[in-house]
């Protein structure tokens, strides 16, 4: 699998923290890191661009995007045709992000969500699998809003 994460000035060290769970506990996920890299300002859209660009078009598996509330980067993400973003604050949404709706992209929040937490939701939602079933119907309803 690959997965892609980045983060504006907001979430730097969350972005830090995230990779040290997924090198310590997915040494089998490649990652790749597309910033950014200091606390200078950037412009988060252009963050979830850099992510899930190739995660729609079929390069990468998953995206992590995370700027200060995770708002901003979700709102983003979710613009991008084949995106699933998932803004989550807690490991049950995670949990039910893949399970239910296939997300294909985490946001979170470097504000807002302290590394236990944000760690135990990165270790759920990268085991969880969809579900499929009726999910997956849905799912499909989603993609079908995207080509009207
Ligand atoms: O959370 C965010 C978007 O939802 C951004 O990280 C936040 O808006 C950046 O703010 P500032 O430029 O004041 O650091």
């Amino acid at each position: 699998m690959k997965l892609i994460i980045g983060s504006d000035h907001g979430a730097v060290d969350l972005k830090e923290e995230v990779k040290r769970v997924l090198k310590e506990e997915f040494a089998e996920v490649e990652v790749e890191d597309v910033g950014t890299f200091g606390t200078e300002s950037v412009d988060y859209p252009d963050i979830a661009e850099k992510v899930c660009t190739p995660v729609a078009n079929g390069e990468a598996d998953r995206g992590i995007v995370l700027c200060g509330t995770g708002i901003g980067i979700s709102i983003a993400a979710n613009k991008i045709k084949g995106i699933r973003a998932a803004l989550c604050h807690e490991t049950y949404t995670a949990k039910m992000s893949r399970e239910h709706n296939n997300a294909n992209v985490l946001a979170m929040g470097g504000r807002t969500t302290g590394f236990e937490i944000a760690d135990e939701i990165v270790r759920t939602w990268m085991k969880t699998e969809f579900a499929g079933g009726r999910h997956e119907r849905r799912v499909n309803k989603i993609m079908a809003l995207e080509a009207k």
